[in-house]
């Protein structure tokens, strides 16, 4: 099978200011890949790079191996919203399917859009996550190989969000290849195949959530204790602690270590809580292990 995206010795300027430095990467098949990073870090730069949109300074990078009809075969979901126009949404799905040779049916495109009741209203009358749901529809119409999605969430009350995910899932079960950005970490969570991590111009990390978590720390462990922070010291293949007052908190490669260490004093502890660490947490703590090793 062919590689989705190949990105080869990606270097990207904005003027003197350094964007990315020496980007290298393969997407496969069937994958949604999830781009996070801070604000700033280049995520949509990447993105306008790998459609084309704007130029690198120097460096390769093909997409569906430069097919003929790349265009068809892609779908865009931007950050900004499409502009205000009087026509319906049935209109501008009608007109954008018919530029594709094998649209989405458009029954099947309102309901994964979940434009369902909106099919009447005019683009200007949208509120700003409604016309998330038609930019998402847009993007979808030409029924796609590879979709790129930039914050495609935000605006979207959590009802929406959640069925927007469960949509992707579906299509990433139809063979579907998705790379999306987002700063709401933990949806990505659950759906992401692949993490990538933006910072410092370049992918620091990249690999699943379990790799992550394996570099990162697998759990979080938290209670309260009037005991003194000195007894929990020594405790091994710990990654970040905190205590606050009589509140612990421990971010640790090995609960069941921690555990076991903790066991003779749990007369003494109280709201213990273990649980796998988050995505969002563990971005956290990449970042601060990146910052320490500057
Ligand atoms: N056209 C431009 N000209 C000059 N600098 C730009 C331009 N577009 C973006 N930048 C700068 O490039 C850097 C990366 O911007 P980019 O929009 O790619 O970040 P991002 O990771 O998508 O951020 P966010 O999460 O806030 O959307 C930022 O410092 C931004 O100010």
């Amino acid at each position: 099978m062919s590689t989705i995206i190949n990105v080869e010795h990606l270097n990207k300027n904005y003027g003197q200011k350094e964007i990315l430095h020496d980007l290298n990467f393969k997407v496969d098949h069937d994958q949604i890949i999830a781009l996070i990073g801070e604000n700033g870090a280049g995520k949509t730069t990447l993105i306008n790079i790998l459609l084309n949109l704007i130029s690198t300074n120097s460096g390769t990078v093909s997409i569906l191996d430069n097919a003929k009809d790349l265009k068809e075969r892609i779908g865009v979901m931007m950050q900004s919203n499409i502009s205000i126009t009087r026509i319906t949404v049935k209109e501008i799905l009608k007109l954008t399917q018919s530029y594709y040779k094998n649209p989405l049916p458009y029954e099947k495109l309102i309901e994964l859009a979940n434009l369902k009741k909106l099919e009447n209203s005019k683009m200007n009358e949208l509120s700003g996550g409604q016309k998330r749901h038609l930019a998402f529809a847009l993007a979808i119409a030409g029924n796609p190989d590879l979709l790129f999605l930039d914050e495609p969430t935000a605006g979207m009350d959590s009802q929406s969000r959640t069925k927007f995910w469960q949509t992707i899932s579906t299509l990433k079960s139809q063979h579907k290849t998705i790379f999306v950005t987002s700063h709401y970490l933990e949806e990505l969570e659950t759906i992401a195949d692949r993490i990538m991590i933006l910072q410092n111009k370049s992918i620091d990390f990249d690999g699943s959530i379990a790799e992550l978590r394996s570099l990162e720390g697998e759990s979080m462990v938290e209670f309260d204790s009037e005991l003194l922070p000195d007894l929990f010291k020594s405790i091994p293949d710990i990654i970040d602690f905190k205590n606050i007052g009589n509140h612990y908190r421990f971010t640790t490669k090995n609960a069941e270590s921690l555990m076991e260490k903790i066991t003779p004093y749990l007369n003494a502890i109280s709201n213990l809580k273990v649980q796998q660490n988050s995505l969002d947490s563990l971005f956290v703590n990449f970042n601060k292990g990146d910052a320490n090793h500057e």
